[in-house]
């Protein structure tokens, strides 16, 4: 669905030059949900706007939805749906005065559908949107989860195969964020569309996203699975606490396959495993062998931050 090779971006405001994207190459398959994680600045809406043909690349070539950036950046545009940020409850580009209905009626009319099409296609995309009693209500009076709502629905008023959503969940209470992610869930259960997703919030990428390419600098990091990332940098933490001095279990442990960085202190051992589950009951047999007897123990995945630290020496939630 998305094909893009070595895109570069650099922005020249008076002397100085600000590369902001540095060479991005990724691939996104038909119906995947893809998060682009990275701190403030790192380069995501850069990206995201050239693959939308919103802003010209400096170099660098891409295919998306099946027609080139480049040269058919109208066929590009046929086939697609950008949700920016938010620009507020009031902002966006809709008229506050205008009807929920109205708003989406007239934006597939743009799109060149009849009146009575777009008509349908309005109740249809409320109705996916959880927006079904609010068609007469004026856009200005929509809490933030309905008006980020409408704004997705107004992505959509031309049914395209790939939509991009700039931080969609940014600024909502996590209720709604949460509601806000059902929703892109359906979207890609119902109707089959790919979406591409940019967001700085670790939880909304690991719990939304099929894969996740992580930028930092205008430059891929890491790309994988949630999981996937997570155990290729981090591993799983085993946190056990024991009856006995810790250094004496400790000893038992390390140097075994698949064992890093075991720490003993006072009745407390930690270490770090490739894979929790299949490692704690060969920890329990192991331990219980040598009459030490344990008196709890806790497993721990790591979180995507701890992964964005390993891979840049920075975290995600300082945004620095
Ligand atoms: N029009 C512009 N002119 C000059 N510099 C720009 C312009 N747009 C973006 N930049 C710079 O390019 C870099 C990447 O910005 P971008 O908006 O792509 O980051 P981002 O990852 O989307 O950040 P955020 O999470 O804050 O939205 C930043 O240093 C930004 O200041």
């Amino acid at each position: 669905m998305i094909e893009a090779v070595d895109l570069t971006r650099v922005f020249k405001t008076g002397k100085s030059t600000v590369e902001a994207v540095r060479g991005v190459t990724l691939s996104v398959e038909a119906g995947e949900i893809v998060g682009f994680l990275g701190p403030n600045g790192a380069g995501k809406t850069t990206t995201l706007r050239m693959l939308a043909t919103l802003l010209r690349p400096t170099s660098g070539s891409a295919t998306v939805a099946g027609a080139d950036l480049l040269n058919d950046p109208v066929g590009v545009r046929r086939r697609i749906g950008y949700v920016g940020q938010a620009m507020g409850k009031f902002g966006g580009g809709s008229d506050p005065n205008c009807r929920v209905n109205e708003e989406i009626i007239v934006q597939a009319q743009l799109y060149r559908h009849s009146k009575a099409y777009a008509v349908e296609r309005a109740e249809r995309l409320m109705s996916q949107l959880d927006l079904g009693g609010l068609g007469r209500r004026l856009i200005k009076t929509l809490s933030g989860g309905e008006r980020r709502r409408l704004d997705i629905a107004l992505g959509l008023v031309h049914d395209p195969e790939l939509v991009f959503l700039d931080e969609p969940s940014t600024g909502l209470d996590p209720q709604s964020r949460s509601n806000l992610w059902e929703h892109v869930r359906k979207l890609r259960a119902d109707l089959n569309t790919t979406v591409y997703i940019t967001t700085h919030y670790l939880d909304e990428a690991d719990a939304l996203c099929d894969r996740i390419l992580v930028i930092d600098r205008g430059k891929i990091v890491a790309e994988g699975t949630p999981q996937q990332l997570k155990q290729r940098v981090a591993g799983d933490v085993v946190t056990l606490v024991v009856d006995c001095e810790a250094a004496r279990a400790a000893e038992h442990l390390e140097g075994r396959r698949g064992v890093r960085d075991v720490k003993a202190d006072d009745h407390t051992v930690r270490l770090t495993v490739e894979h929790g589950d299949q490692a704690l009951p060969w920890i329990l047999e192991t331990l219980s062998g040598t009459g030490i007897t344990m008196t709890s123990v806790q497993l721990t995945r790591p979180t995507l931050d701890d992964v964005f630290l390993t891979l840049t020496g920075r975290s995600l939630r300082d945004g620095s």
